[in-house]
């Protein structure tokens, strides 16, 4: 029976029938689970009866009063529901549900997007967002109105009108370096300064406030104004790809109609406390925008940059600048894209449409050799405007305006700087940046950001990142950072669109051998255990099992251990190329290069050093061994580096994503913990309880109990920290959960479905042969070369040379 029908079933009998229930897809019955958590369902259902109600949704809100008022009318070709909280659900197969998501996206969080239903937050981040994008508090109050099948409650009115009434009204420029708040009342600033935290962080002494003409600069968007309007027009031009240039125009198109405050008065905040303005605002209830004003930003020098003729800007990336750069300003906020989607090239044109210095930071050295070439290849930057500041290259630009990449270890530790380093990051600090880009911004842990920001002066901040998550739930910090969300993409949709690829994903339960198993229940160190669950000889089968299924369909296969003993032991006896943090630059790029291109290479190990920014559009299947507790973010990013699969468009085609996962252990804890991002993106998991043929496969390595109490025997002898997950020098991903022990997140697991391998993909008679020599050295024997490896290889090559 489909969602719809089944919703409707439950609104006509008296519960929820549980075999009927099993019938669900993963993603509806997730939904369904979560919300009937939170809700009693039976009352809901009587009560959405009562009102006559025949939606889809209507039972989910039991707890809301406004069910004792009557349904509109024409409630069926309305989308939403929207309770006193202000939860939204829009209904997925609503004829208009285009228009109410493009709609909601500005003005709410989105929480999950699952199948039928949608389910949004209205908070006063959001809200805060939506104004800054040029909607009127009047405006969400009507479209709202419009949409929702029941009239809205006072309190979400109320909500929204307090929500939005204070946006607007201050502001924090930067002026030589110097952080300033600024309004065009100096009420306002007198109340902010009333306040002991804010009065504490200021710079000077002084009773009086700043006066000064008001600069050409103008005032902010005023929603309703020709800006806002000019702004709205932006974000609902043609969804066709515009010609880049006419994109960059669009982007910096001025308005010369805007009317001028004749004063602006302000006063100075000291830089260190910048963050603790902003958030101190925030909390008040006065948020400061942050806007830059590039077009009239006459002290710093103009860069020479464009994209190429052959960059077309996706839709949904020219949305989410449209939002960055409504009125002819660049706003600081973040962009929300899923991984693979492109979020490359959002940062690249949004520095070529602010045309000034530009600082990149990126969370690794590979990304930073990733990004130079990426800007290299979509924009005519003058390579020797691009510098690289990484513990191999020291490099400052030559002219006036130039762009850096680097990483946030390099701009924020303390200990031990060479001269060189020293004196790059005096060229950082003794400058005014238009625009800084934070890639995978989420992991940035606050203090290190506040380090950043005092380290670099910048006009403007655009955060990138696939997975708003953050395991030990400081995600809210990024709004006083770096800005609100002005963007988040729907996984779903670009994956109908075929700009990511779909993907089968699965959970592969392997039952423990008995003697790893009686060895796991014996009082032992959680490492000991882990390393038992993660080395389980029928985990090892079931890897070597779908290596061979997916091999002989000509798919290319990442397999992802976080352990590295595991990494190793599993790659060396499969005879794979591994790559872990100690594995050198050259020898990464050589076991890329043949998984890319070498027709014999087909399966590489990766520990967690491949989750983010690794740009492999030829991996079509990924099998994670491993991993890092219950982190969500670790799950949507791995998925990432399927999603991207060159053969995305190719007709039926699929990219697969198994976890294995050892039995009746702590891995399906934390598995289940893991998907539960995923899961609200859309994606449903299947758990294969048998992998059909495994059984009669005497080929598979460990098939003796010779060979499996050999193996346990190793286990046993090795170190407890040889069960610990790889620590790599400057990686800032999941410590504090690791410290956490992974339990920091209070969030629902995912549900699962049981299945066979052949409901997924089919799979018997393979062949395994097994190879002594390690396999990445046989790959250093023979050595191939293409053009993206070579660019990349030239790039170390030329940073180097550079900072000789
Ligand atoms: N508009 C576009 N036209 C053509 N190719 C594009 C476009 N946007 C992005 N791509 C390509 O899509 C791929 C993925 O882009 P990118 O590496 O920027 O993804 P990402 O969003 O940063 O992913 P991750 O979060 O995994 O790092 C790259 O090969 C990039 O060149």
């Amino acid at each position: 029976m489909p969602p719809k029908r089944k919703a409707q079933a439950a609104l006509d009998s008296d519960e929820f029938d549980s075999q009927e229930e099993e019938n669900l897809s993963l993603s509806d019955r997730e939904t369904f689970d979560r919300l009937r958590d939170s809700f009693d369902v039976k009352a809901m259902a009587q009560q959405a009866r009562a009102a006559r109600g025949s939606n889809a949704a209507s039972f989910l809100f039991k707890k809301c009063d406004q069910f004792d008022v009557e349904l509109k009318r024409d409630h069926r070709n309305r989308p939403l529901w929207i309770d006193d909280a202000g939860r939204i659900i829009l209904e997925s197969f609503s004829p208009i549900f285009d228009e109410a998501q493009d709609f909601l996206i500005n003005i709410a969080e989105p929480q999950s997007r699952v199948s039928k239903m949608h389910e949004y937050t209205l908070t006063a981040h959001s809200l805060f967002a939506a104004v800054s994008v040029g909607h009127s508090s009047k405006e969400i109050i009507e479209k709202l109105g419009r949409y929702s099948k029941t009239p809205l409650s006072p309190s979400v009115t109320a909500f929204i009108e307090k929500s939005t009434s204070s946006f607007g009204k201050a502001k924090i420029v930067l002026k030589k370096t110097l952080s300033y708040i600024e309004s065009d009342d100096p009420a306002i600033l007198e109340k902010l300064l009333q306040d002991p935290v804010i009065a504490e962080c200021r710079a000077d002494s002084t009773n009086g406030l700043i006066k000064e003409a008001a600069p050409k600069i103008g005032a902010m968007a005023i929603p309703g104004t020709k800006m806002a309007a000019g702004a709205n027009q932006i974000a609902q031009s043609t969804l066709d790809p515009q010609k880049p240039s006419d994109m960059i125009a669009s982007l910096r198109d001025e308005d010369d109609d805007e009317e001028e405050a004749a004063h602006v008065h302000s006063f100075q905040i000291k830089s260190e406390e910048r963050e603790r303005v902003v958030k101190q605002c925030q909390d008040i209830g006065l948020p400061l925008t942050e806007e830059y004003d590039f077009n009239n930003d006459e002290v710093n020098a103009n860069l020479d940059i464009d994209l190429r003729p052959h960059a077309q800007i996706r839709y949904y990336q020219e949305k989410a600048l449209s939002k960055m750069f409504s009125n002819s300003r660049a706003r600081s906020g973040i962009i929300v894209l899923p991984c693979g989607a492109g979020k490359t090239l959002v940062g690249i044109t949004a520095a070529c449409g602010v045309k000034k210095s530009v600082i990149v930071l990126c969370t690794s050295a590979m990304s930073v050799v990733q990004w130079r070439a990426e800007f290299l290849k979509w924009s005519n930057i003058n390579p020797e405007d691009i510098a690289v500041f990484t513990s191999e290259s020291k490099n400052r630009f030559p002219r006036n305006a130039g762009i850096i990449i680097s990483t946030y270890t390099m701009i924020t530790s303390t200990r031990n700087r060479s001269y060189d380093s020293e004196k790059v990051m005096e060229f950082l600090r003794s400058r005014e940046w238009g625009l800084l880009i934070a890639d995978e911004v989420h992991v940035v842990p606050a203090n290190i950001f506040k380090k950043v920001t005092y380290s670099i002066a910048s006009h403007s901040k655009l955060g990138l990142t696939a997975t708003l998550l953050r395991e030990d739930d400081k995600i809210e910090d990024l709004n006083f950072l770096i800005g609100p969300k002005l963007y988040e993409a729907n996984w779903q949709e670009l994956s109908e669109q075929g700009h990511i690829a779909k993907v089968q994903c699965a959970e592969v339960w392997c039952q423990m051998t008995p003697e790893f198993y009686s060895e796991w229940l014996k009082p032992s160190t959680v490492q000991k255990r882990a390393l038992l669950a993660i080395m389980n000889p029928r985990k090892f089968q079931a890897c070597q099992f779908l290596i061979d299924y997916h091999e002989r369909r000509g798919d290319k296969i990442i397999v992802f251990s976080d352990n590295v003993y595991a990494l190793e032991k599993y790659a060396r006896k499969l005879n794979k190329a591994y790559i872990y943090g100690d594995t050198p630059q050259a020898e990464r790029l050589r076991i890329l290069e043949n998984f890319q291109h070498n027709d014999m290479v087909n399966t590489i190990f990766l520990s967690k050093i491949g989750d983010t920014s690794l740009d492999l559009p030829e991996a079509t299947c990924l099998i994670q061994i491993s991993s890092h507790y219950g982190s969500r973010r670790q799950e949507a990013q791995r998925l990432g580096r399927i999603l991207r699969a060159k053969r995305r468009n190719d007709e039926g085609f699929n990219a697969f994503f198994y976890s294995l996962v050892s039995k009746d252990t702590d891995e399906m804890y934390y598995s289940s913990k893991r998907q539960a991002f995923l899961v609200d993106q859309g994606y449903a998991f299947k758990v294969i309880t048998r992998l059909e043929g495994l059984d009669q496969r005497s080929d598979l390595a460990f098939y003796t109990p010779q060979d499996r109490r050999e193996l346990l025997m190793d286990v046993l002898l090795a170190k407890d920290t040889d069960a610990e997950s790889e620590r790599i020098a400057g990686d800032m991903f999941g410590t504090k959960f690791a410290s956490t022990g992974g339990k920091a997140r209070k969030k629902n697991g995912a549900r699962r479905m049981a299945g066979t391998l052949s409901e997924l993909s089919g799979g018997q008679d393979m062949a395994y042969i097994e190879y002594n020599k390690s396999r990445n050295r046989e790959l250093k024997q023979k050595g191939i070369k293409n053009q993206f490896i070579r660019k990349l290889q030239r790039g170390t090559a030329n940073a180097k040379k550079a900072a000789k």
